[in-house]
């Protein structure tokens, strides 16, 4: 970081809320280093991780590491079937999912009931191992990272590639849609004692889906506003509720939260979908354009321009 930059930039707005004097100002500077740090570093500890993982975790249903077509809702079938089809489109594609009250968020049926409630057992029998665990982020103290698990090859990559990419393709093109190339993965969960919400958010995805997996709640709907560069004051909320087995499939940088459950367990996936050649332009989360550094795996869905091809493991370090 430029820290001359920096202060030129920010000092400013910085002294509206409080930061006036040269130590203030050093204060936050160390601040903002040990944050950059901490993110640079999340990285490299997935990845110790997800190897601790690997040599110690075993897991209850091994079977379900590997996508299925057993595993997917018939009408999930059907729907990634016609986006498959010669001359499919975005109205020929809507005669299969019914609108909702939020804009351009779909929901339809994505996996079997057994699938969802094995996955669940699966995700328990790994909390009460032994193993590390990484939380999804900052938001979500109870959720689990599902490459950590070893859910990315066999599981998420093909279920990205091969169905939901398709049906994105023709409900965001705008948006990446049709070119997603990398993911990340994981579930959240809310009950009494632990997470009961989740605020007013973007995501860092192009495109979102989120699957309800059970158990069984009441209340805890979605809320989606407008897109994120919409002001406040002119957007209009409407709430989506959940329906176990099926998915939301939405626009990453449309603005949602997640309502209180008053009572039981809610566990969700979530696939936060990435386009590299959308984020390379303009990175979500701090729109500028991204200044880049290695990370590992998918990091943060960018890739290296000058390095063409290179596998998308390039992190954003300002955002
Ligand atoms: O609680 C949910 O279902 C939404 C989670 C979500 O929006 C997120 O993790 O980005
Ligand atoms: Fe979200």
């Amino acid at each position: 970081m430029d820290q001359e930059q920096f202060r030129t930039d920010y000092q400013e707005v910085l002294r509206t809320r409080g930061c006036s004097t040269d130590i203030h100002f050093k204060e936050l500077l160390k601040k903002i280093k040990t944050e950059v740090e901490r993110r640079q570093q999340l990285c490299v500890k997935s990845a110790e991780r997800a190897a601790l993982v690997k040599e110690a975790y075993k897991p209850l249903h091994k079977e379900l590491y590997f996508l299925q077509d057993s595993y997917l809702a018939p009408e999930f079938l059907k729907i990634v079937n016609y986006c498959r089809s010669d001359g499919a489109s975005e109205e020929g594609l809507l005669e299969f999912i019914s609108p909702l009250a939020a804009q351009r968020v779909y929901r339809f049926p994505v996996f079997s009931r057994k699938f969802c409630e094995e996955l669940i057992e699966e995700l328990e029998h790994f909390e009460q191992s032994q193993a590390p665990k990484g939380r999804p982020n900052t938001m979500n103290n109870y959720g689990i990272l599902l490459n950590e698990l070893g859910f990315d090859e066999g599981f998420i990559t093909p279920l990205r590639e091969e169905y939901l990419q398709p049906v994105s393709a023709l409900l965001y093109p705008d948006c990446g849609g049709h070119c997603l190339d990398s993911h990340k993965a994981f579930v959240v969960k809310y009950a009494m004692h632990e997470d009961l919400d989740l605020s007013y958010h973007y995501d860092n995805a192009e495109v979102t889906l989120n699957v309800s997996l059970g158990k069984e709640f009441v209340e805890g709907n979605l809320y989606f506003g407008d897109m994120r560069h919409v002001p406040l004051s002119e957007s209009e909320c409407a709430e989506t509720e959940h329906r176990v087995a099926e998915g939301l499939l939405h626009r990453g940088q449309q603005m949602h939260g997640a309502l209180r459950i008053s009572s039981g367990e809610r566990w969700n996936l979530i696939v936060w979908m990435r386009a590299s050649r959308v984020r390379n332009k303009l990175c979500p989360m701090c729109g500028n354009k991204p200044q880049l550094m290695e990370g590992r795996g998918f990091a943060d869905g960018f890739t290296d321009d000058a390095q063409t091809g290179a596998f998308p493991n390039m992190l954003c370090v300002l955002n």
